[in-house]
C-alpha cells in the first residue's frame, strides 16, 4: 500500500515538510482565483502553488487527434504528478513541467521548491490515492454548471484565444469525462464550495454570488456557532451528505454587508490565536471586484493552514 506509506512519513514528520492543500475542480471552477488570494495573504516567500494542469501529457495541437481530451487522465502524466506531489510533500524540491494555456504548448520546466505551505490546483490533484495521500486539506470547487460554462466562455475567449463556439464545442466533448474523472474527485473533499445562487432564495439575476460551504468531519473545523449566532447573512445547517452521514452547510449570502463580513472574518481569524490582525485583501476577482462568501471561504482555508502549520511534526 504505497500510499499508506506516504502518509506514515508524512505523519512521521521526517525532515521539514510543507502544509499541502489540494484544490481540485473542472476548467474555470474559480481554482486560480481562490488561491490567488491565499498566496497574496501569506505571502510568496511562504507559499508555493502548482498548478497540475502542468502535466498534460499532450499540447493542445497534438490534443485535437486524440480520441480523449485534457480532462482524461490518460491525457496527462498521472504518474509524474503523483511523485511530484510525494516530493513536495517531503519538502523536496521537483523540476515541473509547464503548460502555457496562452498558447497551447508544453514549454521549459521549471524548479519549484516548497515553502511552508503548496497549494496544488488543478483538474485532477485528488483522481489517485497516492496523490490524496499526499495532502493535508482537500478543498473541490463544484459552481452551477451553468455558472462554470458562463466563467468558461468568459475567460478562455479573452485570455486562451478561442471563440465561444469552440468553447461550447469543447465542453461538449469534455461531459463524459468531466463526469468520469473530475466529478468524482468531489467525495474525497474535506471542504466542497460552491459559488452561485443558493437554492430556495430568489436572488435577482445580477445579484453578488453566494457560497455554500460543505464542511466535512474529515478535518477539524473552527467552531462556528458562534460566528453565526448573530449574523443575517451566514447560516449553518445540518445535511446530509452523498454518502447519508450529517455534513454541516455554510452558506454566506451574496447581499451580506461589508459590516457584518468584516466581524465574521474576524471572528474566524481569532480562532487561530495568532498574534498578526486579520489579513485584508481577500476576495479578490479578475475583473477588479471584490466577493465576501469569495473572502470568508479564504479565511476559513486560511485557518486550516495555519492550524495545520501548527500541529505537523517538527524536528
Ligand atoms: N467566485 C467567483 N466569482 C466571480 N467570478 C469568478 C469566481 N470564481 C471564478 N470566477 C471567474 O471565472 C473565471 C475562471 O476562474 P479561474 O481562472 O479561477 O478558474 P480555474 O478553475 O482556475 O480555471 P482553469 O482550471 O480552467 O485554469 C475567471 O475569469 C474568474 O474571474
Ligand atoms: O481544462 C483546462 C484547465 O484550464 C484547460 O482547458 C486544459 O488545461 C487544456 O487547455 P487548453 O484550453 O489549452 O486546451
Amino acid at each position: 500500500m504505497p500510499h499508506r506509506i506516504v502518509h506514515m512519513l508524512r505523519a512521521r514528520g521526517a525532515g521539514r515538510r510543507p502544509v499541502m492543500l489540494a484544490i481540485a475542480g473542472d476548467s474555470a471552477a474559480g481554482k486560480t482565483t481562490l488561491t490567488r488570494g491565499l498566496v497574496e495573504c501569506l505571502g510568496e516567500d511562504r507559499m508555493t502553488a502548482v498548478c497540475v494542469d502542468d502535466y498534460h501529457r499532450y499540447d493542445r495541437e497534438e490534443r485535437r487527434n486524440k480520441p480523449f481530451t485534457a480532462l482524461h487522465p490518460d491525457c496527462n502524466h498521472i504518474e509524474v504528478m503523483e511523485q511530484h506531489l510525494q516530493l513536495l510533500a517531503m519538502g523536496e524540491p521537483i523540476l515541473k513541467p509547464v503548460y502555457d494555456h496562452g498558447t497551447g504548448r508544453l514549454v521549459r520546466p521549471e524548479l519549484v521548491e516548497p515553502k511552508d505551505f503548496v497549494i496544488v490546483e488543478g483538474l485532477l490533484p485528488l483522481y489517485s490515492k497516492m496523490a490524496r495521500a499526499c495532502f493535508d486539506i482537500t478543498v473541490y470547487l463544484d459552481p452551477p454548471e451553468e455558472q462554470r460554462f458562463a466563467w468558461k466562455v468568459q475567460r478562455d475567449t479573452t485570455k486562451r484565444g478561442y471563440t465561444p463556439e469552440q468553447v461550447a464545442e469543447e465542453m461538449r466533448r469534455r461531459a463524459g469525462e468531466s463526469a468520469a474523472f473530475i466529478r468524482p474527485q468531489r467525495r474525497n473533499a474535506d471542504i466542497v464550495v460552491r459559488f452561485g445562487p443558493l437554492a430556495g432564495r430568489a436572488d435577482p439575476p445580477d445579484a453578488p454570488l453566494s457560497a455554500e460551504l460543505l464542511l466535512r468531519p474529515t478535518i477539524d473545523h473552527p467552531p462556528l456557532t458562534d460566528v453565526v449566532a448573530d449574523a443575517d447573512a451566514l447560516h449553518l445547517k445540518l445535511l446530509r451528505d452523498t454518502d447519508g452521514r450529517p455534513v454541516d452547510s455554510l452558506h454566506v449570502h451574496g447581499d451580506v454587508a461589508p459590516a457584518e463580513a468584516e466581524i465574521v472574518k474576524k471572528a474566524i481569524w481569532e480562532r487561530l490565536e495568532v498574534a498578526a490582525p486579520c489579513p485584508d485583501g481577500l476576495g479578490a476577482l479578475a475583473d477588479g471586484t471584490v466577493s465576501d462568501p469569495v473572502a470568508i471561504t479564504q479565511l476559513l482555508l486560511l485557518y486550516h493552514l495555519i492550524n495545520a502549520d501548527r500541529l505537523r511534526p517538527r524536528d
